[in-house]
């Protein structure tokens, strides 16, 4: 259940450089995309993905997330987000030629993406981080920004330190080794005039994860039926 970029694969990512001081590895790539691919990629990921508003329970109350979102990936690679499981709608052609370009210069593999849609300024994401049972130990996510330069914040969690990252248009930013273990990252809410920006960060979902998941809840709902007589 670990998908780990071996250091000298990271080395060549990101040209020798970790932006991480330590617990993990960070590397941004300027540029990944060229500005004219990256404009027609912004253009078409913008009128074509299926962006929703989604909602959230907060102390039981359904509050609407400040972006919009989307999941494409494999038919089997759900996700759960706040207690319900998203299917991911299936790959476009534009987001498979995309993630084989991040595969190769990753060195690993994905079998979903993540979508953000931040409309302006106000839109974000808190702090959090990728460490979902279903992604592995030591996830790689690869990160891709197209659109308005938004900060990166990540927050070592248990030393007082913070990086701050800015992602412009066609940079590609990937985390890996125990970064999600010690950091947590976020895109705060702006006052400085901001246009739209996508985001997509590639995933591999463990899919043996939600097999296991659906075992372990058959097995306690057949212990619950012995427990009750019913089969007795
Ligand atoms: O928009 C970004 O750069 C961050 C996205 C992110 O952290 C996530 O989707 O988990
Ligand atoms: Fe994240």
């Amino acid at each position: 259940m670990t998908q780990q970029l071996s250091l000298s694969a990271f080395d060549d990512s990101c040209q020798g450089l970790n932006l991480a001081p330590y617990d993990g590895e960070l590397a941004l790539v300027s540029q990944f995309y060229e500005p004219h691919h990256a404009d027609a990629l912004f253009a078409q990921l913008k009128t074509e993905i299926a962006w929703q508003e989604e909602e959230v329970l907060i102390v039981g109350k359904p509050c609407k997330v400040p972006r919009l979102m989307a999941w494409y990936g494999d038919a089997l690679a759900y996700y759960q987000y706040s207690g319900v499981n998203h299917q991911p709608l299936p790959w476009t052609v534009e987001l498979l030629a995309i993630r084989e370009k991040v595969q190769q210069h990753c060195g690993a593999d994905f079998n979903s993406v993540l979508l953000n849609l931040y409309r302006d300024g106000q839109d974000s994401m808190g702090c959090h981080s990728d460490d979902e049972k279903e992604l592995g130990d030591n996830p790689v996510i690869a990160s891709l920004s197209l659109g308005d330069e938004r900060m990166f914040k990540l927050h070592h969690k248990t030393r007082k330190i913070t990086l701050n990252v800015v992602l412009g248009h066609g940079d590609l930013l990937v985390m890996a080794g125990t970064l999600q273990h010690h950091w947590r990252h976020s895109v705060p809410k702006t006052k400085q005039p901001k246009t739209a920006r996508i985001n997509l960060t590639f995933r591999k979902i463990y899919l043996e994860f939600h097999y296991r998941t659906l075992f372990e809840n058959h097995l306690i709902f057949f212990n619950n039926l012995i427990n009750l007589r019913i089969f007795v």
